[in-house]
């Protein structure tokens, strides 16, 4: 492994903010990387668990920001969340009735401030909503709309359709039917979903808007209460119905994250060599799912051995021309990319990464053009056209994506210095740890056998 332009791999300080100077690949890689579980997965059983008529056990949960503000939420809301002892990945939670008389912080996390307004509203009292600086510029519109449809006060105490606010929860909910344009993010509908089955005539939701993004996670969102017993319609194009009913209890593994797993897969491209992620599911929801067609596409080998994906590169990438709608996150990671590859490509059907993190377009765009590339925002995406690139400082607008997407550049560029690189918190606790395991470790190979042992 080597530094670039730094003396070492530490974090320092560009003004007042820590940069981390990204390290370079001078060798093929030959790595197996173990990415924690999936954040969409784990908040959706973990809201579920909370609404649930008896205990569950989530194993190999993600331990996150976003999720520990799940796991706080959910038991300023009445639930019980505990870390099972000797299984530091485990989850245990237990049950309650929904109270109100709390504020829930949402840190930046989508998940939080969409799923659990619909929540709030089955809460005996008031729950107010708050969030980080960069989440109050985050859509929250339709769901307030959605909520005020089905007869829940919703008092707004910041710019109009926006954190923060008050759900005023009167101990349940009728439900029926609610239209909602989900053009702005898939959460809207994946919120009211998860809490409907618990509303007296269950719901039925019209998606109305123009385009709808990350349709996988909606299928996820269906696929989790299916899987805890409810009744969930989808026959309908952009139509759900969820029947009322109990929501079961379960002891459920999560997936490793395969959006977390992106950076790591694309660093086998970038550098050559071949990078393993072990626990990669034959079937699965979640949009990384994608990502075996999309790097083959950009000119990787991949293979699945068992459950071990492997993803081998020449060093060499090839643009291409992509539609991201089902898969807006693995957007950053894509767009990095791209900047270092052979032909330009072009992202498409994702506007609705304005609503992300951050402005995810703008400042794609921005970053990769600091670095002397050429990034152009498009009406729905970006098109690239790579340039020789040189360091500078890569900012990351409080987005654990642009953080990776700095590092991911920085593979290949020497110079690049992450701004504010602890921001990959938000879903990948120990982000550099696992990137500086992957870049100095040959494959990891397996323990010797009792027999071997024996000399
Ligand atoms: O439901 C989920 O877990 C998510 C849905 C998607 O949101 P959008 O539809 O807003 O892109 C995705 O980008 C986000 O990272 C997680
Ligand atoms: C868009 C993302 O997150 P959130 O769940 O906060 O919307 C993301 O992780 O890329």
């Amino acid at each position: 492994m080597t530094t670039h332009g730094a003396a070492d791999p530490t974090t320092t300080t560009s003004g007042t903010r820590p940069v981390w100077s990204a390290p370079g690949a001078d060798h093929p890689l030959d790595a197996l990387v173990e990415v924690p579980g999936s954040k969409s997965l784990t908040n959706r059983y973990l809201v579920l668990a909370a609404l649930a008529d008896s205990p569950s056990r989530l194993r190999g949960a993600l331990r996150s920001r976003d999720t520990l503000l799940m796991a706080d939420a959910l038991g300023h809301l009445g639930a019980r969340v505990d870390q099972v002892d000797g299984a530091p990945g485990d989850w245990l939670v237990t049950p309650g009735p929904v109270h109100g008389g709390t504020t829930i912080a949402c840190g930046l996390a989508g998940t939080v401030m969409r799923f659990l307004p619909a929540v709030a509203a089955l809460a005996d009292g008031d729950v107010r909503f708050d969030g980080d600086t960069e989440a109050l510029a985050r859509p929250m519109g339709p769901v307030l709309t959605a909520l005020r449809t089905l007869g829940v006060r919703v008092d707004e105490h910041g710019q109009e359709g926006r954190l923060p606010f008050t759900v005023h929860g009167r101990g349940g909910l009728v439900g029926g039917h609610v239209d909602v344009d989900a053009s702005g993010s898939s959460q809207f509908v994946s919120g009211l979903l998860l809490a409907a089955a618990r509303f007296e005539r269950g719901l039925t939701i019209r998606h109305t808007g123009p385009t709808l993004p990350s349709l996988p996670h909606i299928e996820m969102t269906v696929a989790v209460l299916r899987a805890a017993g409810v009744q969930v319609d989808d026959s309908r194009p952009a139509i759900w119905q969820v029947a009322p009913g109990p929501v079961a209890g379960r002891d459920v593994r999560v997936e490793p994250d395969l959006s977390n797993a992106a950076p790591f897969l694309c660093a086998a491209l970038v550098a050559g060599g071949t990078v393993r992620v072990p626990g990669w599911p034959t079937s699965t929801t979640q949009p990384g799912g994608l990502l075996p067609g999309i790097l083959t596409r950009m000119g990787a080998t991949t293979s699945l051995d068992g459950d071990v994906l492997s993803v081998s590169g020449t060093g060499q990438v090839h643009g291409l021309d992509l539609d991201l709608s089902a898969a807006g996150e693995l957007a950053p990671t894509i767009a990095a990319l791209a900047a270092l590859a052979d032909s330009p490509t072009r992202l498409r059907g994702i506007a609705h990464l304005r609503g992300h993190e951050t402005d995810r377009l703008a400042a794609l765009a921005t970053e990769i053009t600091r670095l002397g590339g050429r990034a152009e925002q498009s009406a729905d995406g970006l098109v690239i056209t790579p340039q020789p690139l040189t360091g500078a400082v890569w900012r990351t607008y409080a987005d654990h994506r642009m953080a990776t997407g700095g590092a991911l550049i920085g593979l290949r560029v020497p110079g690049v210095r992450v701004e504010d690189v602890a921001t990959t918190a938000k879903t990948i606790p120990d982000f550099v740890g696992l990137w500086t395991a992957m870049l100095a470790s040959p494959a990891a190979t397996p323990a010797p056998t009792d027999a071997e042992v024996v000399g």
